[in-house]
């Protein structure tokens, strides 16, 4: 973890509105490392990834790129990045071949056949290379903007939301497509409504509520750190209420009272499962089966968003 491809420090941004979109934002990514940028509408990502890119100024900050400025350096660290926007803009009637081959030139690269029909092929739409966009499927226009972002060879690409309006097929294709990119040596940033995705994909995660960072880790990490365990009871009787003796414990009932629920920190040095299933056998509470469960990215990541704030 010593070689940081991309480094955001002190990162602000107040919009003229008054509206602080980041609070002073701090960030190493890692090389060759996919990471997922978490956090509920308006919390500050598209703006953090626009700063970087370039597209928007920052209020104050400074974001390095394989170690060099990305403002008194501009080309050099434009050039090492590429960006895959939210919204899909593309030119209906050029050919993809083409289209492709224009974006490398936008960054005064040389133009070079042989890499583009290589970026074609990795992202299998050489069969399309001649194909004019209007009449791609929502998807394959996505792999468009994808090798669009890649045909200067980029260090690092930025995925805004790559997923967005996709279906489940498409999205575990890209998945694939994702993974198969870091593999080749692309750093890959994306940001996602959908937490299954992070879940899925990234070596790291970060969470960005209300403009801060509030939490950056390996995503199993995190998981296990901030991550609940539910112990799953399924009662041979049903119960119609949790009897008082078990009111202090963090236990509910589920499925109609055939499953009394118990949550518990698996890192804690008592669970309390010893004497909660000690307190079930004085009860007469008879059991079926048991089960654990972890709690996902999901419930960590509302936990994180709607916990109580520090304040200033
Ligand atoms: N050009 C702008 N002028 C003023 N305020 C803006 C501008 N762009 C974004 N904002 C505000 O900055 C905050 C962060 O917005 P941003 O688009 O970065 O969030 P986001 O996390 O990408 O949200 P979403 O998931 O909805 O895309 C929001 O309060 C938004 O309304």
């Amino acid at each position: 973890m010593s070689d940081p491809v991309l480094s955001i420090r002190a990162l602000r941004k107040e919009y003229g509105t008054g509206v602080q979109a980041l609070k002073s934002v701090d960030l190493d990514i890692q090389r060759g490392e996919i990471f997922a940028l978490l956090g509920p509408n308006g919390a500050g990502k598209t703006t953090l990834i626009n700063i970087v890119c370039g597209i928007v100024t920052a209020t104050s900050g400074e974001v390095l790129i394989d170690g060099k400025n990305w403002q008194t350096d501009y080309r050099y660290a434009r050039e090492r990045i590429g960006l895959v926007p939210q919204e899909l803009t593309t030119e209906a009637f050029e050919p993809v071949q083409r289209t492709v081959t224009f974006s490398r030139g936008l960054f005064g690269k040389p133009r070079d056949d042989a890499k583009i029909e290589d970026l074609l092929k990795r992202l299998s739409l050489w069969d399309k290379r001649k194909t004019i966009m209007m009449q791609l499927s929502g998807g394959m226009k996505r792999r468009v903007m994808i090798a669009k972002a890649l045909s200067h060879e980029p260090s690092v690409l930025f995925l805004d939301e790559p997923t967005a309006g996709v279906d489940v097929e498409l999205r575990r294709d890209m998945w694939d497509l994702v993974r198969k990119l870091r593999d080749g040596g692309t750093t890959v940033i994306l940001t996602t409504h959908y937490i299954e995705e992070a879940e899925e994909m990234a070596d790291r995660v970060g969470v960005i509520s209300h403009g801060e960072l509030i939490a950056v880790d390996e995503k199993k990490k995190l998981m296990a750190q901030l991550g609940k365990k539910t112990l799953d009871i399924m009662l041979a009787d049903q119960l119609a209420v949790i009897p008082p003796e078990l009111s202090d414990l963090n236990v509910r009932l589920e499925n109609d009272g055939h499953v009394l629920c118990y949550e518990f920190d698996s890192n804690a040095e008592r669970t309390g499962i010893a004497s909660l299933m000690a307190r079930l056998g004085a009860l007469g509470i008879q059991y079926k089966d048991l089960s654990t469960h972890q709690s996902s990215l999901e419930d960590i990541f509302v936990e994180l968003v709607h916990r109580p704030r520090a304040q200033p």
